[in-house]
C-alpha cells in the first residue's frame, strides 16, 4: 500500500514537517498550492478571513488522483484555528472513499485541534477515516528544530506501522 503526503505551506513550516514524514516514511509528497497571492503582510488579514468563512480557494494541482494510495497524509497552518482554505479546497476536490488518513497540523501556539476536527469531519463525510494525527508547534522555531520535533512524534506515534 503506497503512502502519499499532501500539504499546503505558505512561510514553509508546514513544508517542512511534511518533507520530514515523508522522508522518514519512503512516501511520495505533492505540495498544494494557493493561486491567491498570500505571500504580503497585508494578505494576513484576508487569510485569516478567508480560513474562518471557509472560504474556497483556486489551487494547484486543481486534484490529485489517489487511487493508487492506500494511506493519505493531509497537512494544513492553523490560520484562525482553522484549516488553510487550499486544504479545505483540495478535500473537496478528491477521492477520498475508503482511504485512511493521518492529519497534521503547524501553529503557532494554538488551535490545532480545532484544525484536526474540522479536518477530520470534511474527510469522513468524503469516505475516510482518520486514524492518527499530529499536531506540530513552530512558534519561535527553526526548521531543523521542526523537522526534529516531527521525527519525534513519528516515533512517539508509530507512525511506521501504518501503511506496511
Ligand atoms: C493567516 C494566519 C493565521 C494564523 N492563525 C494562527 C492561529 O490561529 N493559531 C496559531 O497558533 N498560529 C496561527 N498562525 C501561525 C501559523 O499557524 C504557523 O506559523 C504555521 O506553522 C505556519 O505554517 P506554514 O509555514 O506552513 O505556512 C497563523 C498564520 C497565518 C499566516
Amino acid at each position: 500500500m503506497k503512502t502519499v503526503v499532501l500539504y499546503y505551506s505558505r512561510s514553509r513550516k508546514t513544508a517542512s514537517v511534511a518533507e520530514t514524514i515523508a522522508q522518514e516514511l519512503s512516501a511520495d509528497i505533492v505540495e498544494i498550492k494557493d493561486l491567491k497571492d498570500r505571500s504580503s503582510f497585508f494578505s494576513y488579514l484576508n487569510a485569516s478571513i478567508d480560513a474562518l468563512r471557509e472560504n474556497k480557494t483556486k489551487i494547484s494541482p486543481e486534484n490529485i488522483d489517489l487511487s493508487d494510495y492506500g494511506l493519505i497524509y493531509i497537512g494544513s497552518p492553523t490560520w484562525a484555528g482553522k484549516p488553510a482554505p487550499a486544504m479545505l479546497s483540495l478535500i473537496d476536490s478528491c477521492d477520498f472513499q475508503g482511504k485512511d488518513v493521518i492529519l497534521f497540523t503547524t501553529m503557532g501556539s494554538q488551535g490545532g485541534r480545532t484544525v484536526i476536527k474540522r479536518m477530520q469531519e470534511k474527510i469522513k463525510a468524503r469516505g475516510s477515516r482518520m486514524v492518527n494525527f499530529l499536531i506540530i508547534k513552530t512558534g519561535g522555531k527553526e526548521i531543523s528544530e521542526i523537522k526534529e520535533d516531527t521525527r519525534k512524534k513519528i516515533d512517539e506515534l508509530d507512525l511506521k506501522i501504518y501503511g506496511i
